[in-house]
């Protein structure tokens, strides 16, 4: 039999989005997503894409481990379990491939010994995905399970945007650089932005804004990535959900110093109570540009800064870019808040950059410019689809083999 099938895994730090794939035509069989885990109040949902058919489950999940396993039992339900002999392979997100995996990695036991060494530098996401792999391996002992690296998209990225301004021998030493994140979708939604102008990867520059709970920019130059927000961790750059993105590195001394913090403290503060959060209690944009509308100060500046970091890194990006051909945005809050969008662009009608608001109000599910006919740089809302590039490099590794 051949096997078609890929199950993609994504781990987040609480939650577990997933599909499964038929790698024929990339169509989706199943898709779903596990929230809030390790809560009282997480949830599962879990949709039958031919049917429609969609079953919610709320209740505690106590960790991923768990999350996977409900997973496999809705799967199992709809005919499509993990014991499938359709399946050709697991592919799984991984956040922090650190300096060595610049390509989709079928896991073995030096590679899991390698994410977890980078559990350091990317605590809140790498755990959780070395479990789901874990849970899958035992799950699926004879199947592949592939790594996808976060990471792997900004190894292009030059020496100058990578290094950190420090003593070489210590960052060497300590693998101290700039990594970047978010890379699938980075490189995802830059070639879509091409396709969208009628263009290929090669022939544009696109900065890429991806704004979901976390949030990072890059600076892809015909299809390589040459620059990004993100760094050693993913908590540098744009102002995020629960992080603040960039600040002084002075900042963490004064607070160990002055405000008798621990490392451990500042760190939590600085991952899981800053950001849009620690501004103004909601991380949501949902919720905050509810309560900007109703005239609540501290949402209106949370917006604000939040704002302000996206405009900053357009124009730092523009000038890495020297010339721009589109700018995209995508992600939870990129792909449907319209007040954000318009925001980042307001104002930067130098640059060739500007949004029409009647076609950046538009709801659609596709990629769709939001730019006036006659601007110089197209504006584009480009959704994101992290799971099928993930199923795509997976199947492209192990489905010829299977
Ligand atoms: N309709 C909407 N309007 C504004 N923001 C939204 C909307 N839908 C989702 N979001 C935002 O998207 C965020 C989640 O984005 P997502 O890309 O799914 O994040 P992650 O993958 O990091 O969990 C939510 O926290 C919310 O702020
Ligand atoms: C790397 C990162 O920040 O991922 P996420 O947006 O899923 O938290
Ligand atoms: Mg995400």
């Amino acid at each position: 039999m051949t096997r078609t099938r890929v199950l993609v895994l994504n781990s987040g730090s609480s939650s577990l989005k997933y599909q499964l794939l038929d790698m024929r035509d990339s169509s989706r069989l199943a898709v779903g997503l596990v929230e809030r885990i390790g809560e009282q109040t997480s949830r599962l949902r879990h949709t039958l894409v031919a049917t429609g058919e969609t079953r919610e489950h709320s209740g505690p999940i106590a960790d991923h481990e768990t999350a996977l396993k409900s997973v496999a039992e809705e799967l199992a339900r709809d005919g499509l379990g993990l014991d499938s002999p359709e399946l050709a392979a697991i592919g799984h997100r991984v956040v922090h491939g650190g300096m060595f995996f610049t390509e989709p990695t079928v896991v073995d036991d030096s590679v899991l010994t390698e994410i977890e060494r980078l559990i350091p530098v990317a605590p809140l996401h790498n755990p959780a995905n070395l479990t789901g792999i874990r849970t899958a391996m035992a799950l699926r002992p004879d199947l592949p399970q592939v790594a996808v690296f976060d990471t792997a998209f900004h190894t292009s990225m030059p020496e100058s945007s990578a290094r950190y301004a420090i003593d070489p021998k210590i960052a060497d030493r300590y693998r101290i650089r700039r990594y970047g994140f978010h890379g699938t979708s980075h490189a995802y939604v830059s070639r879509e932005t091409a396709r969208l102008l009628g263009k290929a990867p090669e022939e544009v520059n696109v900065i890429v804004l991806h704004l979901g709970n976390g949030a990072s920019a890059s600076a892809v130059e015909r299809g390589r990535c040459v620059d990004t927000s993100m760094g050693l961790t993913p908590l540098e750059g744009l102002v995020m959900g629960t992080r603040s993105g960039d600040l002084d590195p002075a900042v963490i001394f004064h607070l160990a110093r002055v405000g008798d913090m621990s490392m451990d403290e500042i760190d939590t503060l600085l991952n899981k109570r800053s950001g849009l959060f620690g501004l103004c209690g909601d991380n949501d944009m949902r919720e905050i540009r509810r309560r900007v509308d109703e005239g609540d100060e501290a949402a209106a500046l949370a917006f604000d800064i939040y704002i302000h970091r996206i405009k900053k890194y357009i124009g730092a990006y523009y000038a890495v870019l020297g010339q721009v051909d589109a700018v995209a945005f995508t992600a939870g809050v990129g792909e449907n808040a319209a007040a954000v969008r318009s925001a980042a662009v307001a104002g930067l009608d130098g640059l060739g950059l500007a949004v029409d608001e009647e076609l950046n109000a538009v709801r659609s599910d596709g990629a769709r410019l939001i730019s006036p006919a006659s601007a110089r740089v197209a504006v584009a809302v480009v959704p994101t689809d992290e799971e099928l590039e993930i199923a795509t490099q997976t199947y492209a590794l192990v489905g010829k083999k299977s």
